[in-house]
């Protein structure tokens, strides 16, 4: 077993015990696999892209619709064109991951950036509430299908000592697209059917990369297809790509051996996968529930609310504050640890949405009923709550990103190998189940009890969060895989996790 406790961040993506070799046994120059991983996993993540741009860009297409469709959006409109896009992401995540397994992992990839190309031009043709309703929800299964299946193709690609930080990668994709998203959104001035039109470039790019992409080699064995298997695992650089087949298939068999009737029934019934679904679903419901996404959705429509004459443009800053502190959480999270920075950021997001609502306090800004995005009662943006509420609203994006934006996506950790992909699909249904209820209650909570009150609810969750957090939530930092079963056999584990000694870090 390697030694878990060195800080290895700066190691080469494919480590070996022959990585001074510049050729593997295969055969194959090592730069050139190391290259090949890198190229597969940008392709792959520009899923991660296109799904954070096609969340990123409604907030702008929101306030440049105006009649677009044939008549002014209505609060039901709004609500329904957000989060149509999370509904059909919630139903496509499960799906994808049983197309993947009876089809593989690559066509699944490839029906989604399909459904990325088709869902954007739909968009941007669209005439009427209902076919930009559909176009959303087209996007929607894509974004659905990539988040359940693009992480899974990673992490069967990688060697297993870079699992976890391609997984981060991933979350930098995701924000990265949503600042590309944004940035269109302002560049293109209110011409929203460009900016989400434009969401069809990098799938165009990604259907181009993915003719040389080969099918998970993992996938490949789990079929019987073990020559294949061999000779991608080849390609990738391993050095004894038999053994490696051998391996797998072993795991398969224990898998098939251990298996007590269902996966379902498995990851029921046994403490430990109940233990692990428990933590992983409820770190992607709290991500969602603490409100985040209300900002990523409605910070346009919020800025021009409070009276800022570039809405869209100031809303950019939540998209980049979003990135930059993912950013600071990929570089720390093998240091600081998961449990760690959940716990050092969640009372900043507290602090920074009991600012929001202390701003909303002293703004005199509403959105009534039949109003749209477009009639928004103005007020003067040189007020200084406006700009309170401005500082507020980044300081809490930043204690999000640095913490409860990446940590909830390292769940497949938390899963022993017999479960792990019905786990995390249920733990990824979980965020777009709750990302849904955000999406689609947020402006109906901001008519009805008012912005001040709906902050403070979610004020409230980060509270119950923490509390929760502190008490279920275990450190998994540097913990080999079969660590983690182990931890969570007898009870949630936070006092073994805190005691490295018990657990041989
Ligand atoms: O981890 C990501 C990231 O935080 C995104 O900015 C957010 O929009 C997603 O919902 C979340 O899953």
């Amino acid at each position: 077993m390697r030694d878990i406790t060195g800080d290895d961040s700066q190691q080469p993506l494919i480590v070996d015990e022959h990585d001074d070799d510049t050729t593997a046994r295969s055969g194959v120059p090592k730069q050139k696999a190391r290259r090949l991983i890198w190229l597969l996993t940008l392709s792959a993540g520009l899923s991660g892209l296109l799904f954070g741009y096609d969340t990123g860009v409604i907030s702008s297409t929101l306030v440049s619709i105006h009649e677009d469709l044939g008549r002014p959006l209505s609060t039901f409109d709004l609500s329904a064109i957000t989060s149509s896009t999370s509904l059909l992401a919630l139903v496509a995540s499960p799906l994808a991951g049983h197309f993947a397994d009876v089809l593989g992992r690559r066509p699944v990839i490839a029906a989604a950036c399909g459904l990325f190309i088709f869902g954007a031009l739909f968009q941007s043709a669209a005439t009427n509430v209902w076919t930009m309703i559909l176009g959303r929800s087209i996007v929607g299964a894509a974004v659905g299908a990539a988040s359940a299946v693009v992480p899974l193709y990673i992490a069967e690609i990688s060697p297993a000592d870079r699992r976890g930080q391609l997984v981060s990668v991933q979350s930098l994709f995701i924000t990265g697209g949503q600042v590309v998203a944004y940035v269109a959104g302002w560049a293109v001035m209110g011409r929203w059917r460009w900016s989400v039109g434009f969401g069809s470039v990098p799938a165009l790019i990604q259907a181009a990369l993915l003719v040389g992409m080969p099918e998970s080699p993992r996938w490949l064995v789990l079929k019987g297809r073990d020559e294949e298997a061999t000779a991608v695992f080849a390609r990738l650089g391993h050095d004894d790509c038999d053994h490696i087949v051998a391996q797998v298939k072993h795991e398969v068999k224990e898998e098939q051996l251990s298996a007590s009737g269902s996966m379902f029934k498995e990851l029921m019934t046994v403490p430990a996968n109940r233990r692990a679904l428990t933590i992983a679903a409820g770190l992607q419901a709290l991500q969602q529930l603490s409100g985040f996404n209300s900002l990523m959705y409605f910070s346009a429509s919020i800025f021009a609310m409070v009276g800022f004459t570039s809405p869209i443009g100031t809303s950019l800053c939540i998209s980049v504050s979003n990135f930059v502190f993912t950013l600071l959480a990929f570089a720390i999270i093998d240091r600081v640890g998961r449990r760690r920075i959940l716990l050092y950021s969640i009372p900043f997001m507290i602090l920074g949405l009991a600012s929001c609502a202390l701003a909303f306090m002293h703004i005199d800004a509403s959105l009534t009923d039949s109003k749209t995005l477009s009639s928004i009662t103005s007020v003067d943006a040189s007020n200084s709550w406006s700009l309170f509420l401005l500082f507020a609203l980044i300081f809490y994006v930043a204690a999000y990103a640095s913490g409860l934006g990446c940590v909830p996506w390292q769940q497949s950790e938390l899963f022993s190998l017999s479960v792990r992909s019905m786990g995390s699909g249920l733990a990824t249904a979980t965020n777009w189940t709750s990302n849904f209820i955000v999406g689609a209650t947020f402006l109906p909570m901001i008519h009805t009890l008012g912005p001040s009150a709906t902050f403070l609810v979610y004020v409230f969750v980060c509270l119950m969060g923490y509390i929760w957090v502190w008490r279920y939530f275990p450190e998994t930092m540097n913990l080999e895989l079969e660590q983690v079963k182990q931890l969570l056999e007898n009870g949630w584990g936070v006092k073994a996790s805190e005691r490295p000694s018990d657990l041989g870090r």
